[in-house]
């Protein structure tokens, strides 16, 4: 069949292939294509290009042409069409033969206005993403006004429509205005003989390389590392969502953001940033995020409106001396395009939007974040950290979208600038964990017995809301379900568990006590420790055989498993090695700081004094200052981002030296050396504490005396935890006199409530305590209750609380006699928990403040909570602002209050009490003694219910205040009651 016949037999499915989009695109581009064959004149082009015409006319119109235009017209239309279209040719348009004798027409034109026909198509690509600098261009040499410059950057044109329209001004402007743009052209290297390129080429080279960077990323994404030797885990069989969160509150999120929630609009806090940080503690599952992130793309099932996504592990490019341009980085890191690698970039350069860059582990690169050498030419070789910052920064591809993820602390004020927004990776959720446990023990019965000891023992299961321990904790069940009495408390034992699990399945001895079998394996664990300690101090996080060889590791300690193949390092020559999780690599190195008889007495102490220095704001790194100069990264600009690998380290340093541990040491070392460096330790985090307290500035007259706890305190409670020596959180906090302990903000989950009820529970005066806008949760919670008899009020605000921790919390507070205020605002809280608090008002007669705002209480809850207040004679602060009540609530809590004569301020803003609920509330104002302020903002209140409150206000001298912002009035209705009764805040 001639192709003059196809184009009139296939016309629908022509017409439908051009035009199902619904953009005016590929129509656009064949037509470019006919322009510059010479096939269609300018004539036909403008006829064809009506701007009113709906773009289904515009293709008939043209299909119409090129079938007048006869057979060769025809056939150069198929070609471009399937130039155009390629993929949509395959399914449903079969041209096969048609094309194949399509002649170059000899043109002999040789004007620069014949070029601008001859290399559109070309030049439509390569404008995209220049046009305001093109129009400077013309505008400075005279050619073009800012009226031209204006038509050309309408908002309604797409930015290859932009390119269309610069040129068609172009050419209307003559031959001087058509060199002034070749000349801009060529001047641009990256244009030059790519100008000759055959745009064909171009879209099946780009499919191929997405096709193979696509599966080197799914081979490379889809088992877990962790599973390394022993088993080969899937990531699409073991990956289990992790709680996600803005780090800024935003209105249109509540709970749990998506995966796609990461690169999407929502939350964004500043609009002209491309990075997204995605920050987490160690082992709360960053890099796995990233990967199921890879996987999901790889495999079409997410973020499927980026083209090409290119994965960066920081601690792959640590070991990149070289210097690269960003061309080299993507290309030599990810994925080499086998052809057309110019163009593949200038593609990737003028869809920046199509892009997705993700940086893993920011923490772990070497070099500091510094915004101080800017660079924005993609063809510059730099050192590799200084792409990745100004990649980070948007001063280099900017458009392209990133995500980098981190542990929060390694990410100072400067560059927390430049994120689109933050995002906080909490790890597991308590249904997280049973998932997880469940999909690791594919045998339930085992998965049981797991989650059944886990639920036995609180603190374990504290332990794992982190990803990594929870792994470790179902990868050692075994030993988890044997271990009885002695199970697991603190993360130093959830990491002696996994020593042993996989010391003792390499070994064929079975030992019946612990301490024979870390004696047993003695060497290999100071060789291990060894190259993990030297890895630490220096940020190091992959080493080469010959560092396995200078700490004297052989064949068979590598392959007890702890040590697995880096997969970052496809750059590399040799096999390079690194630890199963660096938080593994911390275990060893404490190992060896407490084991080793090689240690330099002086390493505790820097490892502890480092973080002096962090409390202080000094950025130089102590630590460092000790190793010999070949051995130190290079200044530290913003944030000492390897801190929280040594922090990590010195916990478990603290944990090793328990005295729990200590016959595991009695056979390794000698005991007056242990005995040594436990004193060590002890000194330093009460030298550690005291100074923290000594920083608490003395209250201003009348006012409490506070303290707002800064990071090192939470890492210090948590390394007296660790150690399990109540003397010295005894002998601590016995020294801090304190009413109040602020720890807001402190990414305070339930490990770290575990740490705080063991020392708080010592503090000789009954404190404040406020935990608000942590991840407490239920677990949590529990924690919490040992030293609930020291807590005078507690302060939970938005700690995904539900009525479960409610019900453990009340039990334990009726008991203590200190216990008076609770505010819980911004749970999950039902009106389960009321009966709960009904049961604390009847038993307790002393409580005075209950703030249950924004849960999700009703007018039920509000009965049950009505029972207890008729009985109470203490309360004094009643706060359900913004929660279910309506007018059946009101009531109830209206006739359980009218006779108190404690109650001093009540707010029920945002409940929808009616006028019906405002007199009924009425009756308190007419009958209490106590009552001083009335809350009553947003309750669709209307003028009978006011003229209640009014009324009752007559009997009242002793109501300062009744507001009634928001509700149903009008102006004039306003500004007469407000007259009738000042009292009214409208
Ligand atoms: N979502 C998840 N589903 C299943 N397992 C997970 C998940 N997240 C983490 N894990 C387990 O925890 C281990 C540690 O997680 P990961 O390395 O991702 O943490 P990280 O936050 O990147 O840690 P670090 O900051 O120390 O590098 C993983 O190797 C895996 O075994």
């Amino acid at each position: 069949m001639c192709a003059q016949e196809l184009v009139l037999k296939q016309r629908t499915q022509i017409l439908h292939a051009l035009c199902c989009s619904g953009s005016s695109e590929h129509l656009e581009q064949v037509l470019d294509i006919l322009l510059a064959q010479g096939e269609l004149t300018w004539e036909d082009y403008q006829n064809t290009q009506v701007p009113v015409s709906a773009l289904y006319t515009k293709a008939r119109h043209l299909l119409d042409l090129v079938y007048t235009k006869g057979v060769d017209t025809c056939r150069h239309f198929l070609a471009a069409l399937k130039q155009v279209l390629p993929e949509e040719l395959g399914e449903g348009l079969s041209f096969s033969g048609c094309c194949s004798h399509l002649e170059e027409k000899d043109e002999c034109q040789n004007t620069s206005a014949h070029t601008l026909f001859t290399q559109r198509p070309v030049l439509v690509c390569k404008l995209q993403g220049r046009i305001e600098d093109v129009l400077q261009t013309l505008v400075s040499s005279g050619h073009f006004s800012s009226a031209d410059c204006n038509e050309v950057l309408l908002p309604l044109y797409t930015p290859s429509q932009q390119a269309r329209r610069l040129l068609d001004h172009v050419r209307a402007k003559g031959e001087s205005a058509v060199n002034s743009l070749l000349q801009y052209v060529q001047q641009k290297q990256e244009f030059g003989s790519s100008l000759k390129l055959e745009e064909s080429s171009l879209s099946k080279e780009f499919i191929r390389y997405q096709k193979k960077l696509s599966s080197s990323l799914s081979a490379q994404s889809c088992f877990l590392s962790t599973y390394g030797r022993t088993s080969h885990m899937p990531l699409d069989d073991i990956y289990t969502e992790g709680l996600l969160e803005l780090a800024h509150d935003s209105a249109d999120v509540h709970g749990s953001l998506s995966l796609e929630d990461i690169v999407g609009a929502v939350g964004t806090v500043n609009e002209e940033a491309d990075t997204v940080l995605v920050s987490g503690e160690a082992g709360s599952g960053k890099s796995t995020l990233l990967q199921r992130l890879h996987l999901l793309w790889a495999q079409g099932a997410a973020l499927q409106n980026f083209l090409l996504l290119f994965p960066f592990s920081c601690r792959g490019l640590n070991s990149e001396h070289r210097e690269l341009s960003v061309q080299e980085l993507l290309f030599q890191h990810c994925c080499w395009p086998d052809r057309e690698q110019d163009e593949i970039f200038q593609f990737i350069q003028d869809h920046p939007h199509l892009i997705l860059f993700t940086f893993d582990g920011l923490d772990e690169l070497k070099q500091s974040f510094s915004d101080e050498y800017r660079i924005c030419c993609p063809t510059q070789r730099v050192p590799v950290h200084i792409l990745l910052f100004n990649l980070i920064q948007g001063s280099l591809m900017k458009g392209v979208q990133k995500v980098v993820t981190s542990r929060p602390e390694a990410v100072g004020p400067v560059l927390r600038t430049h994120f689109r927004k933050e995002v906080f990776l909490k790890g597991f959720s308590p249904s997280g964990i049973d998932c997880f446990v469940k999909k690791h023990h594919k045998d339930p019965s085992v998965a049981a017995k797991v989650l059944e000891s886990l639920q036995s023992n609180t603190a374990l299961l504290g332990l794992c809301h982190s990803p990594v321990l929870c792994w470790i904790v179902s990868q050692c069940h075994k030993e988890l379900l044997g271990c009885g009495e002695g199970s697991p408390q603190t993360m130093t034992d959830v990491y002696l568990m996994i020593l042993q699990h996989f010391l003792q399945h390499q070994s064929s001895t079975k030992y019946t006590t612990g301490s024979t079998w870390l004696q047993e394996h003695k060497e290999t664990v100071l060789r291990l420790g060894h190259l993990a300690f030297g890895g630490i101090k220096t940020s190091c996080y992959v080493f080469s055989g010959t560092e396995l060889e200078t700490s004297g590791l052989t064949e068979k300690d590598v392959s007890l498993g702890f040590l697995i193949q880096s997969r970052d390092l496809s750059f590399a020559q040799n096999k390079c090695f690194e630890f199963l999780h660096v938080t593994l690599q911390c275990f060893f190195a404490a190992l060896y700081v407490v084991v080793s008889n090689n240690t330099d007495q002086s390493m505790i102490q820097k490892l502890f004094e480092l973080r002096d220095m962090r409390e202080t704001n000094q950025s130089s790194i102590c630590f460092m200052t000790c190793l010999p100069s070949s051995e130190k990264p290079e200044q530290a600009s913003e944030t000492t981002a390897e801190t929280p690998n040594l922090q990590i380290t010195a916990t478990f340093v603290s944990g090793l030296l328990s005295q729990r541990h200590q016959s595991l040491w009695i056979p390794c070392c000698p005991s007056a050396v242990m005995k040594k460096r436990t004193r060590q330790v002890w000194r330093y985090l009460s030298k550690g504490m005291q100074k923290h307290f000594k920083s608490i500035p003395q209250p201003v007259e009348g006012e409490k005396k506070s303290m707002h706890a800064m990071p090192g305190f939470v890492w210090l409670i948590k390394c007296i935890y660790e150690m399990q020596e109540s003397q010295i959180a005894k002998d601590v906090m016995s020294k801090l006199e304190v009413d109040h302990l602020k720890l807001t903000y402190c990414n305070i989950g339930p490990v770290e409530c575990t740490a705080l009820a063991y020392v708080l529970r010592h503090l000789k005066n009954p404190v404040g305590l406020q935990l608000d806008n942590n991840s407490v949760g239920d677990v949590g919670v529990e924690q919490l209750l040992p030293c609930m008899h020291i807590c005078n009020s507690l302060y939970l605000r938005n700690n995904n609380i539900t009525d479960e921790g409610i019900c453990k919390l009340i039990s334990k507070g009726i008991q203590c006699e200190n216990f008076r205020k609770i505010a819980l605002f911004n749970n999950k809280l039902t009106d389960a928990c009321t009966l709960h608090f009904s049961h604390l008002l009847k038993t307790k007669q002393d409580f005075l403040s209950i703030r249950l705002g924004n849960n999700n209480i009703t007018a039920e809850g509000a009965k049950h909570l009505a029972e207890g207040l008729k009985v109470n004679h203490s309360l004094q602060y009643l706060g359900l602002w913004g929660n279910k009540l309506g007018d059946p609530g009101a009531e109830a809590l209206a006739s359980a209050l009218e006779s108190s004569n404690t109650l001093v301020w009540l707010s029920l803003v945002g409940n929808g009490v009616g006028s019906v609920g405002a007199c009924a509330l009425a009756n308190i104002i007419k009958n209490s003694a106590s009552l001083e302020e009335l809350w009553l903002t947003e309750n669709c209140i209307t003028r009978p219910g006011v003229e209640c409150l009014i009324e009752a206000l007559q009997h009242n001298t002793n109501v300062k205040s009744v507001w009634l912002r928001n509700n149903d009035l009008t102006l004039e209705e306003v500004e007469e009651m407000a007259q009738r009764e000042p009292r009214l805040i409208f």
